[in-house]
């Protein structure tokens, strides 16, 4: 089916949206389908994909574009250089007068543009990773952040079997397997809305990246403990924490978020947890906070972070970032984590986890807390994951990446009071 230039026309209008960075990318493309209902759910595909995957590859293709960087050809060059498109194909779009472009267009050769522009990355970022792992493997890990994620799901065990789920949604009609790392895991084939999906409206499994479910092992929270969530925004992580704990304890969800912590509750409520205790909080030094000093068995500080390993899922986060920024976060992630420390009780555990790759917001951190906190030491994070039967190849602290495991970019390190 050739390609209608109308839809196209809207991915044009949606992608000059995008590209003034305003908003997150994901809110400005739902605000853009809720302005426009009249769109159907194969051009709403269409229009998302394609822009998606000029935020991806937005500073080679603008390299490729030459003189005229335009919405319109940033997407036509992504068609057809990235997709693969041909002149065929892409008939029903091409100007007469922009045939000749577009052959200039594909015959530029990747490997002949500077590092940060075939890496798709800001300088400063790539400068960030060059340092941190070496010119080969950050242009490795651009690469992997440059494809779409796959849809992950967890399966809630108070509510249903993971064998059971995957021959439900085998009957109908869709197709998943097993994650190979979390037990309760099931990587989707495709990206079917779910939305109204039995399973999900019961609350038998909520969508969740593999490598996120992963963290809540990490934890490792039993029934009848007093844990926390310190950050623990629409709760992705809360709800496998109260599941691990089998409904039974207490269970804080901290957030300085009235918004994110409402997206909680209908999540809450479908999961049919009855121990978690959502509480906003004014700050990480809130006197709520304060009050269960030295009180919890385990608490995870999930940090705001830059959120530079969930690129494939947010593209626009690349371009959105600054350096300044990542500094302004690691001050706010280092005070977090010292204040959600004095909750843990001797013998107890506390994670701290972001979705960022960049040790700025990982290793620094953490190294300096243990460094001012001699009373906290690391336990392996592998070795705790490998004795609840994940078979992962993990060291001290946990690095996932889309690279490695093919899983969003997250960062754990595991202490322990002593
Ligand atoms: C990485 S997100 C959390 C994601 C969530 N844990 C999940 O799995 O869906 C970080 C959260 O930290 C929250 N936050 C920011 N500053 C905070 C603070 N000082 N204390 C507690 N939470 C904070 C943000 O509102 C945001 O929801």
């Amino acid at each position: 089916m050739p390609i209608s230039p109308a839809v196209f026309a809207r991915a044009e209008a949606v992608l000059g949206e995008l590209l003034r960075f305003a908003a997150p990318a994901d809110a400005t493309l739902s605000q853009y389908f809720r302005r426009h209902g009249e769109l159907g759910r194969a051009d709403r595909a269409f229009v998302a994909e394609t822009t998606f995957a000029v935020l991806r590859r937005r500073r080679s293709l603008t390299a490729r574009c030459g003189d005229d960087v335009t919405s319109r050809r940033l997407l036509l060059a992504s068609l057809a250089c990235v997709q693969g498109l041909n002149r065929r194909e892409l008939e029903s779009l091409l100007r007469e007068s922009e045939t000749k472009w577009l052959a200039e267009a594909k015959a530029v050769k990747l490997a002949d543009l500077p590092p940060p522009v075939r890496c798709d990355l800001p300088d400063w970022l790539y400068e960030m990773l060059v340092a941190q792992m070496g010119e080969a493997a950050a242009e490795a890990l651009a690469e992997a952040s440059k494809h779409s994620a796959p849809l992950d799901l967890r399966v809630n065990p108070l509510k249903a079997e993971r064998e059971a789920v995957l021959a439900r949604l085998a009957e109908d009609g869709i197709a998943g397997v097993a994650t190979p790392f979390s037990p309760l895991g099931i990587r989707l084939a495709g990206k079917p809305a779910l939305a109204r999906h039995p399973l999900f409206l019961d609350g038998s499994v909520e969508v969740q990246d593999e490598g996120s479910q992963l963290l809540g092992y990490l934890v490792q929270p039993k029934r009848g403990e007093m844990v926390a969530d310190f950050c623990a925004g629409a709760g992705g992580k809360t709800l496998l924490l109260g599941a691990l704990m089998r409904s039974q304890g207490r269970l804080y969800a901290f957030d300085v978020s009235a918004p994110r912590l409402a997206a909680l509750k209908p999540r809450l409520a479908r999961s049919g947890l009855s121990n978690v205790h959502p509480v906003r909080i004014e700050s990480e030094r809130d006197a709520r906070v304060r009050r269960l000093a030295g009180k919890l068995d385990r608490v995870l500080v999930d940090a705001p972070c830059s959120g530079l390993g969930t690129l494939r899922r947010n593209p626009d986060l690349k371009w959105r970032q600054t350096a300044k920024a990542i500094a302004e976060l690691a001050v706010k992630q280092a005070s977090i984590l010292a204040a959600a420390s004095t909750l843990v009780k001797p013998g107890g555990r506390l994670v701290y986890a972001t979705c960022s790759p960049l040790a700025a917001e990982n290793d620094v951190i953490v190294d300096a807390f243990l460094a001012a906190h001699p009373e906290f030491v690391p336990l392996n994070a592998g070795e705790v994951l490998r004795a609840q039967g994940i078979a992962i190849e993990a060291g001290e602290r946990l690095r996932l990446s889309p690279l490695e495991q093919g899983v969003d970019g997250f960062f754990a390190a595991v202490l322990e009071r002593r």
